[in-house]
């Protein structure tokens, strides 16, 4: 007889007649499926429950990290806009995500801060092989090699008007604007991007930039496409940010982004740029479109991404600093409701706080 069937057999004595079954008193009504027999708190009694029910995690993988770059030697930068967030130099951007690494965090997503004086009506610059964001990549891809380099296609960087494709007579071009793209995404892939992120919201880019990656050589960099891109009011720090607020002035993206009324149309913006050649999705932004996160991961069961713009930073810094919200709770209860929803990443400019805090457990 083993030692582990002992107490079993004790346990198979007879109750003391003390504690009779007919003791136990009968409850007054027995509902199954009902209070008072169900009770939702029982689960959530403890942290150690809590932690076992939990259907979400967050971890510093599912972070990726933009980044403002402007020229200079070891210079960082605050944007008044975003409280806690600065403009780098690459020297100093090369010291942040080496330490984003050391965090876990996968993947950093660049911004130039162009010079006033290298933007055009054309956007030249913006396929100079040595602007700053490919001379950003190619020293991150030197010196970080291990943290993942996304790089925005688009040109609003680069143009004296702001907007995102060239314009004539008041209207965006989109078929001119294409080519301006492809050179620009073969720049980036040249100096060692990672993945290219088309953010312009033309019609045909996902398809093009495959094409003239791949007739390169490039088919291993990948293509993240803003393909749920809205005209958002929440974009206003990050046009600050990289100067292009004022280029832009009473501008807007609305012939080409998205309007806010609709949800269908994400779907079919999807569809395209899944059939033109997308590996990754991004919804954006974030928070005011959980819907969408959800129905396009639902739809497509794609990498799912969603960007928490710079209007939904700043929104939740402004908060935070008056006292009136929580930081140590509610910066990762808003990336939360992303996972919730289906995302597989959230662009976050609060990534390195966030991850630090989880690796603090
Ligand atoms: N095409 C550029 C671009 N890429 C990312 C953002 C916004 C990101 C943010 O607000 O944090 C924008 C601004 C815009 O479309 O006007
Ligand atoms: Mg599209």
């Amino acid at each position: 007889m083993t030692d582990r069937a002992a107490p079993r057999k004790a346990a198979l004595r007879p109750l003391p007649s003390s504690n009779p079954p007919e003791a136990l008193p009968a409850p007054k009504s027995f509902e199954p499926g009902q209070f008072p027999q169900v009770r939702m708190r029982r689960n959530r009694r403890t942290d150690w429950l809590r932690a076992l029910v939990a259907e979400n995690k967050l971890d510093a993988s599912d972070l990726i990290w933009p980044v403002f770059v402007m020229e200079g030697d070891k210079v960082r930068e605050p944007v008044p806009s975003m409280p806690g967030v600065d403009r780098l130099s690459i020297p100093a951007l090369i010291d942040a995500v080496g330490h984003a690494g050391e965090l876990g965090v996968p993947a950093v997503a660049l911004f130039p801060v162009v010079p006033p004086a290298l933007k055009s009506a054309a956007a030249e610059e913006a396929w100079n092989p040595d602007n700053l964001v490919n001379r950003a990549i190619r020293a991150l891809k030197a010196q970080v090699p291990d943290v993942g380099v996304i790089c925005d296609v688009a040109l609003d960087p680069y143009t004296s008007h702001g907007h995102d494709g060239l314009i004539e007579d008041g209207e965006i071009l989109n078929d001119v604007t294409l080519d301006v793209l492809v050179r620009q995404a073969l720049a980036q892939a040249e100096a060692g991007v990672d993945v290219v992120a088309p953010s312009d919201m033309m019609d045909g880019r996902v398809g093009r930039i495959r094409q003239a990656l791949d007739a390169r050589g490039h088919d291993k960099v990948a293509i993240l496409s803003y393909a749920a891109k809205y005209a958002s009011a929440f974009y206003g720090p990050f046009r600050d940010a990289v100067g292009s607020k004022a280029n832009l002035g009473a501008g807007d993206k609305r012939t080409y982004q998205m309007d806010p009324a609709n949800g269908d149309e994400a779907l079919r913006e999807c569809a395209l740029d899944v059939a033109e050649g997308a590996d990754m999705l991004m919804v954006k932004p974030g928070m005011p479109y959980l819907d969408l996160v959800w129905r396009v991961k639902q739809a497509f069961s794609l990498p799912t991404f969603v960007y928490q713009v710079s209007g939904e930073y700043a929104m939740l810094m402004a908060a935070i600093e008056r006292g009136w919200l929580d930081r140590d709770r509610v910066l990762v209860e808003s990336l939360m409701g992303f996972k919730r929803a289906g995302a597989d990443a959230v662009l976050t400019y609060t990534a390195i706080e966030v991850a630090e805090r989880l690796k603090k457990g």
